[in-house]
């Protein structure tokens, strides 16, 4: 596969990298770009193609990838829409909030478009990528599925939850960041120096985070395992449920699923 990566920040540079770990490509198959030349020396030590043009990444790519942001969407899709060639190049848009449609009305009703939300857990191959087709062949979409399974796990939703998905997988890694951060100062409030009580937290929030996973259990039954009666476990758990622990991530969630809806202006 040659893919070009239009956009090398934050989600590109993590998709770059996780595309060579998981071996679904070499540095030298995948053309990078973004606005400022220097930016992209990194990329180029690590054997990366590199440019600032838009159109020449394209020209060579089977696998086109949006990493730009909403605001910069209009303008890259005008400039490389008379390269696409839509026989030939699947177009795959990590842009939040910009529809399907909305490329269409500037890249053609040709287009095979594929838009994906992942995370920057893409880079140690643990991303949660959601994706939805339009336009796309079944093959496109099997080799997508594919492409971000080797990066982590992948799941095809409708469309339209492409917004909650942004919130709950794309923002959701900085919120349970923060919640393992927070542990951690916990951490260092009882005893532990900072580095021991981020690995002891991190750690334990993996180990949470598997049981769901492998047991494919609730977590209210992998809780009432560890809450003893009288014990110290729900006797946290339940102050941290009276500061409004729950209803302060669902309230989080939502609002960042509206505000995903509202980042791309046609
Ligand atoms: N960061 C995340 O975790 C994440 C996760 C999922 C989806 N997304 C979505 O991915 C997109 C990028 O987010 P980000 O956080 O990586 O932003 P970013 O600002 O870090 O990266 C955007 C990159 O695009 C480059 N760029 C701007 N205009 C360009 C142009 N005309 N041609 C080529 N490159 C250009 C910028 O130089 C920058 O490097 C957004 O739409 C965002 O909503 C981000
Ligand atoms: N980063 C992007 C944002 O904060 C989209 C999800 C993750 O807008």
């Amino acid at each position: 596969m040659k893919a070009a990566i239009i956009g090398a920040g934050n989600i590109g540079r993590a998709l770059a990298q996780g595309l060579v770990e998981s071996g679904a490509a070499v540095p030298a198959a995948i053309t990078v770009t973004r606005r400022n030349s220097a930016a992209l020396a990194e990329f180029a030590a690590e054997g990366f193609i590199t440019g600032t043009d838009n159109r020449e990444a394209v020209r060579n790519a089977d696998v086109i990838f949006l990493c730009i942001l909403p605001q910069q969407l209009n303008a890259v899709l005008d400039e490389i829409a008379p390269m696409l060639q839509a026989q030939r190049q699947l177009v795959v848009s990590v842009v939040t909030g910009a529809h399907s449609s909305d490329l269409r009305r500037h890249l053609g009703d040709e287009a095979r478009i594929i838009r994906a939300m992942p995370n920057t857990a893409l880079r140690v191959k643990a991303s949660m990528t959601c994706l939805a087709a339009s336009g796309a062949t079944d093959e496109d979409l099997r080799f997508v599925q594919h492409l971000f399974g080797t990066m982590g796990s992948s799941i095809v939703i409708n469309e339209e939850l492409m917004s909650a998905a942004t919130a709950l997988c794309a923002c959701g890694i900085a919120f349970f960041l923060r919640s393992i951060r927070a542990a951690a100062q916990g951490g260092v409030e009882i005893g532990f120096h900072a580095h021991d009580a981020i690995t002891i937290a991190a750690q334990t929030a993996l180990g949470a985070a598997q049981l769901l996973l492998q047991n494919g259990t609730h977590p209210e039954e992998e809780i009432d395992k560890v809450t003893s009666p009288k014990g110290c476990t729900i006797a946290g758990l339940n102050e941290m449920e009276h500061q409004g622990l729950s209803s302060a991530l669902i309230k989080g969630i939502k609002l960042s699923a509206s505000i995903a809806g509202e980042l791309y202006k046609k």
